[in-house]
């Protein structure tokens, strides 16, 4: 049995991070989780199971949760605070961070120093600080896990594998919402349209990164982090099926791929089992007549500038990442409430990170600092 802490339970990873458990219940308990401010769902999931810790945003919501169950063995938390104490739970084999933002990086961080287990799909929390979460993961002998598709791929092609015979890591992507549409007809585009990914259903903020390839260049410095690889030696391709989800090129020039249909549960599950695999009764096979023919094309990073901007970041090193990261989520907030039109979102990242002053090896409190300052410099260019 593994006792599982969730950092994210009413977001599109955490409710299908619920749905492994449900499937599974011999082998996995939730014992503590998080949610924002998506309460209906702690009800919900109160009607299921028995965790021991919850925690929510808001204080107000903190204090009708702890009158309303105050008959149940439950301790509520909120806050960023609340995160960390989820992430920490001492009944918790299992941390599954499926928080979406930076506001994951610290819970990921206090998870670390006790050598925990970490399930990881919070990418932003190795793309605004990957050296000192790696660095404490290795002092501390926690294991980090990937959840993101395409890093449980590379990392399922890597078992037992030398790192020393990689030539390249080869990610691919979608192209997102509007992978057919050239830099003219992006001028127009639709929140609504821009929501449509073609091939996976997720959190609203993953799907703009998609259609903007910030996804990818996150994916690109996670990727970097993870696998210990340069940027020299991670390639993107285009690849619009989502069945092959990333490959590892080795030095005698042989590929292997990780493909399956796009489904999350799987590298979710992966994670939770890993060495291991389980069944996953309600999983659709691939069928390799049915799609017939696979498609491969040439990233354009003029057309796509975001995945540009993240090589160009995560080559800088630093505090360049968090820049990226901090411009990056607002810019999308602000497309997402409607303040600014798609194209400006890239505008806003690379104005944000043409003013900074690259710090070198950068500790904790210069990576909060950098990210508050970002993000203060992009509102104000909002305003
Ligand atoms: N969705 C996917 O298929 C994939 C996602 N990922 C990554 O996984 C992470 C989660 O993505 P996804 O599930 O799509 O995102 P969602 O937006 O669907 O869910 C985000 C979760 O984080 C919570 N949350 C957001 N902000 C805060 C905050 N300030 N404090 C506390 N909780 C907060 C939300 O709570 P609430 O809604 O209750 O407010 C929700 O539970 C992201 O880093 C994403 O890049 C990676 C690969 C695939
Ligand atoms: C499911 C997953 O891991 C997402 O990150 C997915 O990869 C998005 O697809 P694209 O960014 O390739 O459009
Ligand atoms: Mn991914």
């Amino acid at each position: 049995m593994r006792n599982i802490s969730l950092l994210g339970a009413s977001g599109s990873i955490g409710i299908q991070t619920i749905d492994v458990i449900r499937q599974h219940p011999e082998h996995f308990q939730l014992v503590a989780f998080s949610v924002g401010k998506n309460i209906e769902i702690v009800h919900e999931l109160l009607n299921e199971f028995t965790p021991k810790i919850i925690s929510v945003q808001s204080r107000n919501d903190y204090e009708t949760l702890k009158f309303q169950y105050a008959a149940k063995n439950i301790r509520f938390v909120y806050g960023e605070e609340g995160l960390i104490e989820v992430a920490v739970a001492q009944e918790a084999d299992v941390l599954v961070n499926a928080v979406m933002g930076s506001v994951g990086l610290e819970p990921t961080l206090h998870a670390i120093e006790l050598g925990r287990v970490i399930a990881l799909a919070n990418k932003e929390t190795l793309v605004t600080a990957g050296h000192i979460v790696m660095e404490a993961a290795k002092k501390y002998n926690a294991t980090i896990l990937p959840v993101d598709s395409e890093h449980s791929a590379i990392f399922q092609c890597l078992q037992g594998e030398k790192e020393k015979n990689v030539q390249s890591i080869i990610l691919t992507a979608s192209g997102g919402s509007f992978r057919d549409k050239s830099r003219e007809d992006l001028k127009g585009v639709t929140r609504n349209e821009a929501l449509n990914h073609p091939n996976w259903s997720m959190g609203a903020k993953i799907t703009i990164d998609s259609a903007t390839m910030m996804n990818k260049g996150l994916e690109v410095i996670e990727a970097h982090w993870l696998f210990n690889t340069s940027y020299e030696n991670i390639q993107v391709v285009l690849h619009r099926e989502s069945v092959i989800h990333s490959m590892i090129e080795f030095h005698d020039t042989s590929v292997i791929a990780q493909l399956g249909t796009p489904d999350m549960r799987v590298p979710i599950q992966y994670a939770l089992t890993f060495p291991d695999r389980l069944p996953h009764p309600t999983g659709k096979r691939l069928n390799f007549t049915e799609i017939g023919k696979l498609h491969f094309e040439k990233m354009d990073f003029n057309r796509f500038l975001c995945l540009q901007y993240a090589f160009d970041a995560g080559k800088a090193g630093g505090t360049m990442p968090t820049v990226l990261n901090a411009s990056n989520e607002v810019a999308v907030e602000a497309f997402l409430t409607g303040k600014i039109d798609f194209l400006t979102i890239e505008q806003l990242i690379e104005s944000a990170m043409a003013r900074h002053s690259l710090q070198i090896n950068p500790d904790l409190y210069t990576i909060k600092e950098v990210d508050k300052e970002t993000r203060q410099f992009v509102r104000s260019l909002l305003d």
